[in-house]
């Protein structure tokens, strides 16, 4: 047993063990049950400096009658001392007699599965915490173990890990103790005193079998682990309490037959035996496995039967329900002495209320001006609602009744169709003009790089730092990369990285191979690792390297950064940095876009607002990008909006939400109606919009923004906390609009030139505020 442990030596040991342990099972109980006995008697005299209770295994096989009565006068013992063998138990003398009176108070035994061969079995219910034994283990050394070969023995299938690379036989029923992936029992090893607690990690009830985990990984187990089922009993065989011959264990004939068959077919030697064997059992896993995937097919369409009857059961209770419905209001008519016509009730659907609380009254036809005035119509009458209860949702953005009413507070902000942005290219040349003047005034914008964007772009000089080896004797390479695979295998931070760096300095070739990122490991680690890896590396230090951190977009950064470490040459459009290489068109646009939202945002503060505003518009078609999947903006969609949570008492009329709001209303009335939405509520998109703001948008506002598919933000004032888009290398911030993980990015621009001191001050808002 090599619990979690030893992969390596594992898969030499898989073909032998199972069948090793079912020969065992029919060969060898009476050896082992002795040995155990032997052990528990130790430890019961005090040899083995424990008083934590302890499996005895009656030594030899007696008679069942004898057994039987042994277990009749067992099971009282255990009774009249009570279920509490818990860790803290008291250490009176009373205890100890009745531990000598009692040497088995759980009453675990052996007992025999099928599949799993034998196993702990407990005959009374344990609770969680309890110390079921601290088995002493006979240790060997790693070589002594290789050396004699022990894995080929039956002992390679009882063999714990123990620390410094050494191995253990646990004695007593440490031995026993069967692996499921879903434990009752852990284990700790006492290295000092080399024993091996077995505690109880749940509570154990009583017939159950205890099992530990020999390891969470079930690939690395050499056998095939049965079915996790601690508590079937059905069919066992009794080892230890009653007598049990070979014969009556169902496990051996199955196996003993396979093996047995298997030689006489082949007569080949025992290898090839044990590895045939093993074939067999793969096979009838593989065939167990089918049966239970048939098993779960025919669950699966009892449930999708079951399911059907219960849809059909529940449309006709809807159907009786109607029916009963059309027959109370036929009946409430004709009580109230009208038409008992059932099609003329106009009674709102979705709401069912008993109808004793239903009174009727005529309303005017003349409200239905398509029906015909001669009948009269009516409407059914719900009890007053309590006051202030809100009766219905407010109107899907795009529908009649968010045009017409709704039950929402009337926005403060009525969704106007703004005025354009007024602007010249002269403008801008002036304003230029004039900020050399002043040394003041208009400037440019700067790009806020998110995360994706910064990964790919290579537009920097940034470094990163890596581990390396350095070494001059060529022999080193393959081991020195190696172990770089090893460490380091397929990481994204080193994706642009060649692995290998050559250089000829002073007359020599120096090689260095890149490891790992410096964060990754200690200098101690990375030299345990390579001590471990090849004996090679031991004499190698590692050392800390400057590399690029990104790989190269054009020749000329290519040409750069390798001079410092090859890397990798991925052409490809570079996100620029700034707008300076922009048309002085654009340029004059986006600064009037600026203003626009620095004057709204002032008449927002005057109005008793937080002042922070938007401004929503179509880029001039002069702008569009040439590039392919570029969707045109719906042109003359404009809107302007500022934060109304103040006056509309509403947490959430963020300037930019009201924003989105108010575009998604625009697209429901003329001229932008001709296009339908596709579905409810798609009016809320942006797409290929431009979105001026005076602050750094909140989280909230930025997925918003994300969701309505903006194509690019300018914004005026960064946020301290809470901004959705500054994002810096050291991984502050979110960087929301350029994310691996989100499915839509956008462009963000800050605004780098001027601002006038003045506003700039009026426009401050504390930073713990959301935006
Ligand atoms: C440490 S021994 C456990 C005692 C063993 N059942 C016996 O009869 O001696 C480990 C062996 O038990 C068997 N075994 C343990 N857990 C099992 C499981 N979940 N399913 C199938 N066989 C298991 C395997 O043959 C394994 O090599």
């Amino acid at each position: 047993m090599q619990p979690d442990h030893n992969a390596s030596s594992t898969s030499n040991r898989r073909s032998s063990s199972s069948s090793s342990s079912s020969r065992r099972s029919s060969t060898s109980t009476f050896d082992d049950r002795e040995l155990v006995s032997e052990i528990g008697k130790l430890r019961l005299a005090g040899a083995g400096g424990s008083r934590e209770h302890t499996a005895v295994i009656p030594k030899g096989r007696s008679s069942s009658s004898s057994t039987s009565k042994r277990r009749g006068r067992r099971a009282k013992e255990v009774e009249s001392n009570s279920q509490s063998q818990s860790v803290s138990e008291s250490d009176s003398d009373e205890d100890e007699l009745s531990h000598r009176l009692n040497p088995n108070p759980l009453r675990l035994h052996l007992l025999s599965h099928p599949e799993r061969g034998r196993g702990v079995f407990t005959g009374s219910p344990i609770p969680a915490g309890t110390i079921i034994e601290e088995a002493p283990v006979l240790l060997f050394s790693r070589e002594e173990y290789e050396e004699k070969k022990l894995d080929d023995t039956v002992l390679g299938s009882y063999v714990f890990n123990w620390s410094n690379g050494a191995m253990a036989i646990g004695l007593g029923m440490a031995s026993f103790f069967n692996h499921s992936s879903r434990p009752n029992v852990t284990f700790i090893r006492n290295t000092p005193s080399s024993t091996i607690r077995f505690i109880t990690c749940r509570r154990v009830e009583a017939d159950e079998e205890l099992c530990i985990c020999y390891t969470p990984d079930e690939t690395k187990l050499w056998f095939i682990p049965a079915a996790d089922d601690t508590k079937s009993l059905a069919g066992l065989t009794l080892h230890g309490i009653e007598s049990s011959s070979e014969e009556d264990s169902p496990l051996i004939p199955i196996v003993k037959i396979a093996v047995d068959d298997l030689i006489a077919e082949n007569g080949h030697g025992e290898q090839s035996v044990k590895r045939q064997a093993r074939e067999k059992r793969l096979e009838l896993a593989k065939q167990k496995e089918k049966e239970r995937e048939s098993g779960l097919k025919d669950k699966l369409n009892t449930r999708i039967e079951a399911y059907h009857e219960a849809e059909k059961k529940r449309h006709d209770e809807e159907q009786q329900q109607e029916q009963d419905e059309r027959e109370g209001r036929a009946l409430a008519l004709q009580l109230n002495g009208v038409g008992g016509e059932e099609s003329e009730i106009r009674a709102p659907k979705p709401l069912r209320l008993a109808s004793s609380t239903l009174s009727l009254r005529e309303t005017s036809r003349s409200s239905t001006p398509t029906s015909s005035s001669s009948t009269p119509m009516y409407e059914v009458n719900y009890p007053p609602l309590p006051e202030g209860m809100i009766t219905s949702l407010p109107a899907p953005l795009h529908s009649e009744g968010h045009k017409s009413k709704t039950n929402r507070k009337s926005r403060e902000q009525p969704a106007e169709l703004t005025a354009d942005l007024d602007w010249t290219e002269e403008d801008w040349e002036g304003t230029r003009a004039k900020a050399k003047e002043d040394e003041g005034g208009w400037g440019e914008v700067l790009r806020v790089k998110g995360p994706a964007e910064r990964e790919n772009d290579g537009d920097d000089d940034d470094l990163m730092e890596v581990w390396a080896l350095e070494f001059t004797d060529p022999k080193m390479t393959r081991v020195a990369l190696n172990l770089s695979k090893e460490i380091s295998p397929s990481d994204e931070r080193l994706r642009h990285l060649k692995r290998v760096c050559r250089r000829n300095e002073n007359g020599q070739e120096t090689c260095r191979i890149a490891l790992c990122p410096l964060s990754d490991h200690s200098i101690e680690e990375l030299q345990a690792l390579m001590t471990d890896f090849s004996p090679l590396l031991s004499e190698l230090t590692p050392i800390p390297f400057n590399v690029p951190a990104s790989g190269a977009r054009t020749q000329e950064q290519l040409r750069r950064k390798h001079h410092i470490w090859p890397i990798s040459f991925s052409p490809g459009p570079v996100v620029p940095s700034s707008s300076a290489l922009w048309p002085v068109a654009r340029k004059a646009w986006v600064s009037s876009g600026i203003r626009r939202v620095l004057d709204l945002a002032l008449q927002a503060k005057r109005k008793g607002e937080i002042p922070v505003a938007t401004y929503c518009t179509s880029q001039p078609s002069i702008f569009w990008p040439n590039t392919d999947g570029f969707i045109p903006p719906t042109t003359n969609l404009r809107a302007d909006s500022y934060d109304t949570r103040l006056s509309e008492s509403h947490p959430l009329r963020h300037a930019t939400l009201n924003c989105v709001a108010s575009i998604a209303h625009l697209r429901t009335v003329p001229p932008f109606t001709d296009v339908p939405p596709t579905r409810n509520g798609a009016d809320y998109l942006l797409t290929s919009l431009t979105l001026f703001i005076s602050h750094e948008p909140c989280v909230m506002c930025s997925m918003a923004l994300l969701h309505s598919r903006v194509k690019e933000v300018f914004y005026v004032f960064p946020r301290k906390n809470g901004g959705g888009f500054e994002n810096t290398k050291e991984g502050g911030g979110f960087g929301i609009h350029a994310r691996r993980d989100l499915n839509h990015r956008f462009e963000v621009w800050k605004w780098d030139g001027e601002v006038d001191e003045q506003v700039r001050k009026e426009l401050e808002i504390p930073d713990d505020l959301q935006l």
